[in-house]
């Protein structure tokens, strides 16, 4: 597996002085500029001396310099990677990024170096609005970013994509006739949309799709998406205050923003909720599906990176708890052709599993499907390896730690515990697109669930209370994917074991 160690930036002082912290301060106000420079390698000047480096004076004489603000600098930084990305388009005779109806709803693959100008721009752009709208109207503008979210919600909910032709404009009259948005809300929510780029007017009182709601209009997964973070995270969000006030340790699966907004505090999890809710259930499956089938959390980065052939050659077992229907499995079933694999689920999802679980007779005939509730000792004995995917952030630590307490009666010595799931870096040190995404991705959990995305230090204390005989073994990323491995190993009898 090619190892990427998670680089751990600074250690936090546990008494620093004030002057330690008037420089950890004045650091971490450099570090919204720096961010970047975790992904992008810039060179290696510190990004204060790139604010300050000196140009030459107009007449071409080096004695006279001038200082490049950071605000030129971010500029000329997104002209230069600008050209640089335009360039590798028209090379590659790929289309220029447009919001026009007919763009393509994805960027373009990329080589590596054009999608890191790409991202250069995605930052700098953000960074150098930020810088000239000033910290009050970022704050005050900030905060209304809801309301992006509620006219989503509506135009999705109301499936108002589908009613605008795709090829050419339709009246706002005419519009208002086939729905029954009463037509002030209708006006006022489509008008709020396009200052995100969806949906025009290019004429007054004519609207027509640009790619986004084109999208809207197309794209199911994108709709469930839409649905999903509007219509169940988006009030669970407005109710964490509540549920954390009310219930400040906010661990139970019960005390949620989720379970506040939704009148089940104290009744039942939300998985419950949409157990009993097959449309609202489906719409939460879709949109996972439109998550994590995307960029960075393809499955492959898992199959093709973690190193199972010691398992493989001994014809040794693999269970993955709570794997679903077995995609990751018979995924794996097909690289390594010796190994069995064992997947659990909740009986109804074992239930409504494709059979057989492949089409491939020599995958299908190494991957078992168990119902298993994985609250309850684990019932496969001695196993090579025992796998989490998507399972460990579902829960707040008291869970998480039960779950793996539930392995134990099972582990033989060298058993591995493998989580795969988003493994959080200090701060700044991720680049800003992934940190902004496993964040939120951090506060959905605590929205739904009072659960959580963890860092390596808080996976090693997981493993270390819920058993004293696990030996951490560390976090591991491959390139490209946003997800980590986390692992550890059984060892009855501690002795030093080597860290990755
Ligand atoms: C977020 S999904 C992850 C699925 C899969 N591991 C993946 O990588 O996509 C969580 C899975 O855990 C299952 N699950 C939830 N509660 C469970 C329980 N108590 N015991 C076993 N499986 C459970 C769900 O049915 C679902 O398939």
């Amino acid at each position: 597996m090619t190892k990427l160690r998670i680089p751990w930036g600074r250690k936090s002082s546990t008494d620093p002085s004030t002057n330690e912290l008037d420089a950890e301060v004045k650091k971490q106000n450099r570090q919204s500029f720096s961010g970047l420079r975790s992904l992008i390698n810039w060179d290696t000047e510190t990004p204060m001396e790139q604010n300050q480096s000196t140009t030459s004076a107009p007449n071409g004489s080096n004695n006279k310099v001038q200082e490049v603000s950071q605000l030129i600098s971010l500029a000329k930084k997104i002209g230069a990677e600008a050209e640089k990305l335009e360039a590798y388009l028209k090379d590659n005779g790929l289309p220029d990024p447009s919001f026009g109806v007919d763009a393509p709803g994805d960027f373009p693959k990329l080589s590596e170096e054009a999608q890191r100008s790409r991202l250069e721009i995605v930052h700098a752009t953000k960074e150098l609005g930020d810088l000239v709208r000033g910290p009050r109207e970022n704050v005050r503008w900030g905060v209304w970013s809801f309301l992006d979210t509620l006219s989503l919600q509506v135009v999705n909910n109301y499936g108002i994509a589908k009613l605008v032709p795709l090829d050419k404009s339709i009246a706002l009259a005419e519009l208002q006739t086939k729905t029954t948005l009463d037509p002030v809300n209708l006006a006022r929510i489509l008008r709020h949309s396009m200052t995100n780029h969806v949906f025009c007017e290019p004429t007054p009182g004519f609207i027509a799709h640009t790619a986004s709601s084109r999208l809207l209009a197309q794209d199911g997964p994108l709709q469930d998406w839409v649905g999903f973070n509007s219509e169940d995270i988006f009030p669970a969000a407005a109710s964490v205050l509540s549920a954390i006030k009310t219930h400040p340790e906010a661990t139970s699966l019960t005390r949620t923003g989720f379970n506040v907004a939704f009148d089940t505090v104290d009744k039942e999890p939300m998985f419950a909720t949409f157990g009993k809710d097959p449309v609202r259930a489906k719409r939460m499956g879709g949109a996972m599906a439109s998550l994590t089938g995307g960029e960075g959390y393809e499955v492959q980065h898992f199959v093709d990176s973690y190193d199972l052939s010691e398992i493989d050659q001994k014809a040794g077992v693999l269970v993955d708890i709570g794997g679903s229907h077995g995609f990751v499995c018979t995924d794996l079933a097909k690289k390594w052709k010796n190994m069995k694999f064992v997947v659990q689920d909740l009986a109804k999802t074992v239930d409504s599993a494709p059979k057989p679980i492949s089409d491939d007779e020599s995958v299908a005939e190494r991957v078992e499907l168990q119902a298993h509730d994985f609250f309850q000792e684990q019932p496969v004995k001695n196993a090579d390896v025992y796998f989490f995917r998507w399972i460990m952030h579902n829960y707040s630590t008291p869970y998480a730690i039960k779950l793996l307490k539930n392995l134990v009666p099972a582990l033989k010595p060298g058993a591995r515990v493998v989580i795969n799931d988003h493994c959080l870096q200090e701060p700044g040190t991720e680049n800003p697109w992934d940190e902004k995404l496993m964040r939120s991705m951090d506060m959905v959990m605590l929205c739904l669930l009072n659960a959580q995305e963890r860092t390596e230090d808080e996976f090693r204390e997981l493993f270390r209370a819920a058993d004293e005989r696990f030996v951490f073994k560390g976090a591991s990323r491959s390139p490209g994917c946003r997800m980590s491995v986390i692992e550890a190993v059984w060892n009855p009898e501690p002795v030093e074991v080597e860290e990755m």
